[in-house]
């Protein structure tokens, strides 16, 4: 009894939980897509172009936990290069699966369509390395199941995209049937010995400090470890903030909540209880120049424990293979509680501003925009906040409980967040989606709007057209950043055709937003896109003081 390649690949993606694999065709991966179509329980999602593609199993990842984006060779492949390079960067197991030339063309020496015009076609795969954990090239059948298994189990493993490439005479070939899927998601546990040692050290030095503090980061997502991290708070008792990218993966509502810290455009004082504690437990944490402002955030390293997903390091010492969530849960175990930080915070947390409504009729700014987004965030929002003043706008807004967040602030890709929310939608039907997006990143990836109409799905997004890249004007300004003005809701129409429930609206009052979100709640049939016109400076104070922190960092001389 045997199977074929392309069956044995399917298998293993329904196994590891993919539903739906996000797919362009090509000559290449045809063969491949039908074996992928034909199983039960996988259904493909087609996609306008392959970058849009490699996003969408991007957010498809971040919902469901695991993605598969299937392109043809060299042409499909480099545009998904992009996509699983966020992948790798944001911590999803995205599968590139990528169709190739036929396994007889190296070998009778021919040139073929598609490729760099080489007889050598193994381009693809040596790049695809430098961007996956894992990448096999399929060019015999008996070797698909290991190689399948091995390029999955990474995958999963590392939680970084892997690549497989199937030659397109591959995937009906014969090969051996798979064995049970445990044998692809073992992983090996923590070292308890390193465990326990870790755990101590942690304990004794968290006692012989004053006033420690907990600061969450996006790994703790990809590593599972939300509620170990919970439980460990909640045994501490002691002021918790989050980074922005990690942002809704602890409860916004939970008294011990200080906010999203990002130096000195943090919210809520974040930065002042970070700054007065004396120790703080940084989990899944990644500090870059865009998540410390420039660097200007970072404690000094006497003062972090940084539990990262398999390691634990201290200042002076170094604890390797232990997992993230392990690592909580046995320390929320030992430590004793010390809440000098959280009856600090209660003293030095704002009171909100209470924002009022603008005059309805009044021209709409920026403020008066989120302040009616903000009216729409429940327990079942998943708010998308797209590379620009959205970040800034999303990371501050509050987030009632069972509300998420989503953001792409290691790769920043701008126009990621159409195709994210697409895919993440797919895989998570439930969830009420919103997203904020600017006008020059929705130019890069707008046609998935059209697969979100194909689909259904109720989307509802916020284009904020500042007329141009407002990040990068206060950044460092220029000509470079003014870009073509569209008619943003009129394309609408234009996807719709003759079958589509997309609604677009174009809004320049308050009073006209507000119109225009009422009608969206009731268009459950399609998605809704709600351009709203703000005056080209009119951004956030954070996205100036950000942006000065960071061209001051971009403008350090080089050393010499
Ligand atoms: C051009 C660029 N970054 C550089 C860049 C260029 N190309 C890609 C693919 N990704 C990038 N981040 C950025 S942040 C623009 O300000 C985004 O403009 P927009 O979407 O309109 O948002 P804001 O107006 O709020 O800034
Ligand atoms: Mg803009």
């Amino acid at each position: 009894m045997t199977t074929t390649v392309g069956s044995y690949l399917a298998t293993r993606l329904s196994e590891v939980g993919i539903e739906n694999h996000f797919v362009v065709p090509g000559d290449y991966n045809l063969a491949l897509l039908d074996k992928l179509q034909a199983h039960p329980k996988l259904e493909e999602v087609n996609c306008s172009n392959e970058l849009n593609c490699s996003f969408a199993a991007e957010g498809y990842a971040r919902s469901k936990g695991v993605a598969a984006v299937v392109v043809t060779f060299s042409v499909g492949a480099f545009s998904a290069f992009n996509g699983i390079g966020s992948a790798y960067g944001e911590n999803l197991p995205v599968i590139l699966i990528a169709g190739s030339p036929n396994t007889n063309d190296s070998i009778d020496h021919n040139l073929l369509h598609h490729t760099i015009g080489t007889h050598n076609f193994d381009y693809e795969f040596e790049m695809a390395k430098k961007i996956t954990c894992a990448a096999v090239q399929i060019k015999h059948a008996k070797d698909a199941p290991s190689l399948i298994d091995f390029a999955i189990r990474e995958c999963l493993a590392k939680k970084k995209p892997c690549y497989i490439e199937v030659p397109t005479n591959m995937s009906t070939q014969s090969c051996a049937l798979p064995g049970p899927i445990e044998g692809v998601l073992y992983q090996s546990p923590s070292e308890p010995k390193t465990l326990t040692a870790a755990v101590d050290a942690a304990n004794k030095l968290i006692g012989s400090r004053l006033k420690p503090t907990l600061l969450a980061g996006p790994k703790l997502k990809s590593a599972g470890a939300e509620k170990a991290f919970l439980r460990l708070a909640e045994a501490l008792g002691c002021a918790v903030a989050v980074l922005p990218a990690a942002k809704s993966l602890f409860p916004e509502d939970h008294p011990q909540y200080a906010g999203v810290y990002w130096g000195n455009v943090s919210t809520k004082k974040a930065d002042a209880i970070l700054q007065w504690s004396d120790l703080t437990i940084c989990a899944g944490c990644v500090f870059t120049d865009y998540s410390t402002t420039g660097w200007t955030s970072l404690q000094p390293a006497t003062h972090r424990i940084e539990v990262d997903s398999d390691n634990v390091k201290f200042p002076d010492h170094y604890y390797g293979h232990i997992k993230l969530a392990d690592f909580l849960d046995a320390l929320a175990k030992k430590v004793s509680k010390n809440d000098k930080s959280v009856v600090e915070y209660q003293r030095l947390r704002p009171v909100p501003p209470a924002i009022k409504a603008a005059e309805p009729s009044a021209a709409i700014t920026r403020q008066e925009m989120a302040r009616q987004i903000q009216g729409i965030i429940n327990s079942k929002t998943t708010l998308f906040a797209e590379t620009g003043d959205s970040w800034f706008n999303g990371v501050q807004m509050d987030l009632p409980k069972g509300a998420k967040f989503e953001v792409e602030m290691q790769w920043g890709h701008i126009g990621w967040s159409v195709p994210a929310c697409f895919g993440y939608s797919v895989g998570a039907p439930d969830r009420e989606i919103v997203t904020m997006v600017g006008d020059g990143s929705f130019q890069m990836t707008v046609q998935e709007v059209a697969q979100m109409i194909r689909l259904k799905q109720p989307i509802l997004i916020f284009l904020i057209n500042n007329y141009g890249y407002t990040i990068e004007v206060e950044i460092h300004d220029g000509p470079y950043n003014n870009i073509k003005n569209w008619n943003y809701a009129a394309l609408m129409e234009a996807f719709n055709a003759n079958d589509g429930h997309g609604k677009g609206f174009q809004v320049k009052t308050g009073a006209e937003l507000a119109e225009a979100i009422k009608k969206a709640k009731s268009n459950t049939r399609g998605p809704t896109l709600i351009e709203i016109q703000i005056n080209r400076d009119d951004c956030t104070n954070e996205l100036i003081s950000w942006g000065h922190y960071v061209a001051l960092a971009n403008a350090r001389p080089p050393i010499t």
